[in-house]
């Protein structure tokens, strides 16, 4: 089943007289099952393109589709509720609320979306190496446990669409090893996962690679 369709994604950025392409006509289809690792260089285009696809960001050009329902050129309204009907996300920051613990951060994702079980929460945190910091405040967490908990309010929701950047970034080895398990689990359970990374050990799990550069796709 198709989640998301992205087709002839365009994206400008102008810093005074000069033009940055982020995004030269991308095109890329999440189905339902699958896990892709997209991979490229610093400034190739990743956080652009998750943010186009997710509704955070209009692109210039193309349309991005989630199961069937456009996403493109519609009220931010319209795009917030597709995004919480159907998406986790983890963005590189500014995952959690500061005044939430993290137990409150998740609590919240589940209320908004109208997905998912609190009394499940300490369970996923568990799974992903969390244990004992449910009521912890981020400002108390590490860069690699922020991030864990980031996925955990992704999670939280059981999304349809799991689009992640970078979530084993600061992570040691057996716990990527936690939550590479946790994302196939997710994926087996139905949901269409786009991980950024540069981890060897994450892109070796995935069922497809996905290479940009420059704005533009150039494998997968
Ligand atoms: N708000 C912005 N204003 C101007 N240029 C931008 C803006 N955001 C991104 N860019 C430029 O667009 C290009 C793509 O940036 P993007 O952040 O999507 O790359 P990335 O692959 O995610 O990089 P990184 O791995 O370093 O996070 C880069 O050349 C970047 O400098």
């Amino acid at each position: 089943m198709r989640m998301l369709e992205a087709t002839e994604l365009y994206r400008f950025y102008h810093a005074g007289d000069d033009e940055v392409v982020a995004l030269r006509g991308v095109a890329l289809v999440l189905d339902a099952g699958q896990f892709t690792a997209l991979r490229g260089p610093s400034g190739s285009g990743k956080s652009t393109l998750l943010a186009c696809l997710a509704g955070l960001d209009e692109p210039d050009g193309g349309v991005v589709t989630v199961l069937g329902e456009r996403m493109t050129r519609r009220p931010e309204w319209e795009r917030a509720r597709l995004r919480a009907r159907h998406f986790g996300m983890l963005m590189q920051s500014g995952n959690l609320f500061d005044h939430l613990t993290v137990r409150g951060n998740i609590r919240l994702q589940i209320e908004i979306s109208g997905h998912g079980r609190s009394d499940e929460i300490d369970s996923l945190l568990d799974s992903l190496g969390l244990d004992g910091l449910a009521d912890v405040l981020p400002a108390h967490l590490s860069g690699g446990e922020a991030a864990r908990a980031g996925l955990a309010v992704a999670l939280a929701a059981k999304p349809s669409i799991l689009l992640c950047d970078e979530p084993t970034a600061e992570v040691d080895a057996a716990t990527e090893q936690l939550v590479i398990d946790r994302l196939i689990e997710t994926c087996r359970n139905g949901a269409a996962i786009l991980i950024v990374t540069h981890s060897p050990a994450l892109a070796a799990r995935a069922d497809r690679i996905v290479d940009i550069r420059d704005g533009g796709i150039v494998h997968g």
